[in-house]
C-alpha cells in the first residue's frame, strides 16, 4: 500500500511558454498573485512536501521553503524530461519517498482531492495512475512510482521518445476520471493570453 507521507508533490513548470509569447507563464498574474502560487497552494494542501521543477532562474520562483530544481536533460525536451528530473531529485533528496505526484505549472484549477483519489485508485505501488477528464488523459497530473526512475532514464536514452503517454503505456497504468463538477474542465491549462483572461475571471469568481 502507498502511504500518503511517502508522496512528494512536484510542480512541472519547465516549459518555454511559446504560445504565451515566451518567458514563464506560471509567473504571470492570476488574481492577486501568480499562477504558480495558485498551483503550489493547491498542491501543498494535498501533500506534505513540495518542490518546483523549472529551467528558469527568475526570482519569481523563490518561494519560501520550496526548493527548485532544473531538468537534467538540456534543451527543453518536454514534461517527460521534467518527470525524469523530478524522480532523480526525489530519489536523492527524499530517499524514503516512494511516489511523486506531478501537476502542471499552468493549470491552477486541478481538483482539491486529486492526490487522494489517485492514491485510493492505485492497485499497488508499481502502477502509474493518471488523471483524466472529459475523455482526455492528463499525463502531467499523475502518481508515479519513484522505482521507475532508472527505467525512464533508459527509455529516454535509448528511444528518445518524449511523449509522456508512450512511456506510460509501456508500463502498468490506470486512469482515474475526474468528472466536471463545475462548468469547466478542472485540468484547463493556460497556454495563450486569451486562456489567461478566462482563467483570471474563473479564479476571481472562485475566491470567497
Ligand atoms: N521540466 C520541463 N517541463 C516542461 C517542458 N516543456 C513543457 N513543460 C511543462 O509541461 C507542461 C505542459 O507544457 P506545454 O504547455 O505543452 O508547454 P510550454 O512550453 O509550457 O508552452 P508552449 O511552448 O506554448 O507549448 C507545463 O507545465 C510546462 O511547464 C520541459 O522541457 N521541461
Amino acid at each position: 500500500m502507498i502511504e500518503h507521507k511517502n508522496i512528494i508533490g512536484i510542480v512541472i513548470a519547465g516549459g518555454q511558454s511559446t504560445r504565451m509569447g515566451g518567458g514563464d507563464k506560471t509567473l504571470m498574474k492570476l488574481g492577486e498573485n501568480t499562477i504558480l502560487h495558485a498551483v503550489l497552494g493547491k498542491l501543498q494542501a494535498q501533500v506534505n512536501e513540495t518542490a518546483i521543477n523549472t529551467n528558469s532562474d527568475d526570482a519569481g520562483f523563490n518561494i519560501k521553503s520550496v526548493v527548485c530544481f532544473s531538468d537534467t536533460l538540456a534543451g527543453f525536451q518536454g514534461p517527460l524530461a521534467g518527470l525524469l528530473a523530478s524522480m532523480l531529485w526525489v530519489r536523492k533528496n527524499h530517499p524514503s519517498a516512494t511516489h511523486i505526484v506531478t501537476v502542471a505549472g499552468d493549470s491552477p484549477f486541478f481538483p482539491d482531492d486529486m492526490t487522494m483519489k489517485l492514491l485510493e485508485a492505485a492497485p499497488d505501488g508499481k502502477t502509474i495512475v493518471v488523471a483524466e477528464s472529459g475523455g482526455f488523459n492528463h499525463p502531467v497530473f499523475a502518481l508515479w512510482p519513484v522505482s521507475l526512475c532508472d527505467d525512464l532514464q533508459k527509455w529516454l536514452d535509448e528511444t528518445g521518445i518524449l511523449k509522456v503517454m508512450a512511456w506510460v503505456r509501456s508500463h502498468p497504468h490506470i486512469f482515474v476520471d475526474f468528472s466536471f463538477e463545475k462548468e469547466f474542465d478542472p485540468f484547463f491549462n493556460i497556454n495563450t493570453p486569451e486562456d489567461l483572461t478566462i482563467a483570471d475571471r474563473l479564479y476571481r469568481e472562485q475566491q470567497p
